[in-house]
């Protein structure tokens, strides 16, 4: 049985549909990847499968509690070190033991650090390791490489992999190569909405300048 799945889905931003007619199921075990140029409607996919805005249209089935969304933005709390901050979710979730992410994302080293004092790219493996303590099965990710250097980009993906073959399943929005080849693809470009109401291109207008 799927773990999500999208049903002739439209999502808009701003008042305005960006994409619709999107549908695709996530079973254990799958990553399906976003693509499609900026302003396609990847993140705008992302947080209306994450429930923060509803869709223009369509369904989304999922379990309840089953999505764990991560955002461009870290949203990490600076004054707390690492280990707080990872034990601070991981009570909110009711995780059991913050290690294995510390050691998964690299940051045992780093784990007595304040947040607000760790590199770009420490801050995200930060905001991926909060993931792990979510124990959640379905990942939400928003471009989660950014900021990374090629090692912590291998890294994640070997992190990609153990959810996957644990059962767990993600969607994920990325313009670069993430290392996972058996991940199918979704490109939204066909997917782009069709103007509408006052920006409408009127009907007869290829038939008028054909
Ligand atoms: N807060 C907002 N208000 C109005 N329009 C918005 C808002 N945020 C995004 N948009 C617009 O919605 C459309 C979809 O944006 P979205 O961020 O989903 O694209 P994306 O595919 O994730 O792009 P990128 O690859 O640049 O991250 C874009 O045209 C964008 O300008």
């Amino acid at each position: 049985m799927s773990m999500l799945a999208v049903r002739d889905l439209a999502v808009a931003r701003g008042g305005m549909r960006v994409a619709e007619g999107i549908s695709f199921t996530l079973d254990p075990g799958k990553a399906l990847i976003l693509r499609g140029p900026n302003g396609i409607g990847k993140t705008t996919l992302l947080r209306t499968i994450a429930g923060l805005q509803p869709p223009a249209a369509g369904q989304i089935e999922t379990t309840p509690d089953s999505l764990a969304y991560a955002a461009h933005a870290d949203g990490l709390k600076s004054a707390l070190s690492v280990a707080e901050n990872l034990r601070f979710w991981a009570s909110i979730f009711g995780a059991q033991g913050i290690d294995a992410a510390l050691s998964a994302l690299d940051l045992t080293g780093l784990a007595d650090r304040p947040a607000g004092t760790l590199s770009a790219g420490q801050k995200r493996r930060l905001g991926l390791a909060r993931l792990l303590v979510t124990g959640r099965l379905v990942w939400l990710l928003d471009e989660p490489t950014v900021s990374l250097d090629a090692d912590a980009v291998a890294l994640f993906g070997q992190v990609i992999r153990a959810h996957l073959r644990t059962g767990g399943a993600a969607l994920i929005a990325s313009h670069i190569d993430l290392g996972l080849p058996e991940a199918e693809m979704l490109d939204l470009t066909p997917h782009r909405a069709a103007p509408r109401g006052a920006n409408a291109v009127p009907a007869g207008f290829n038939e008028a300048f054909g």
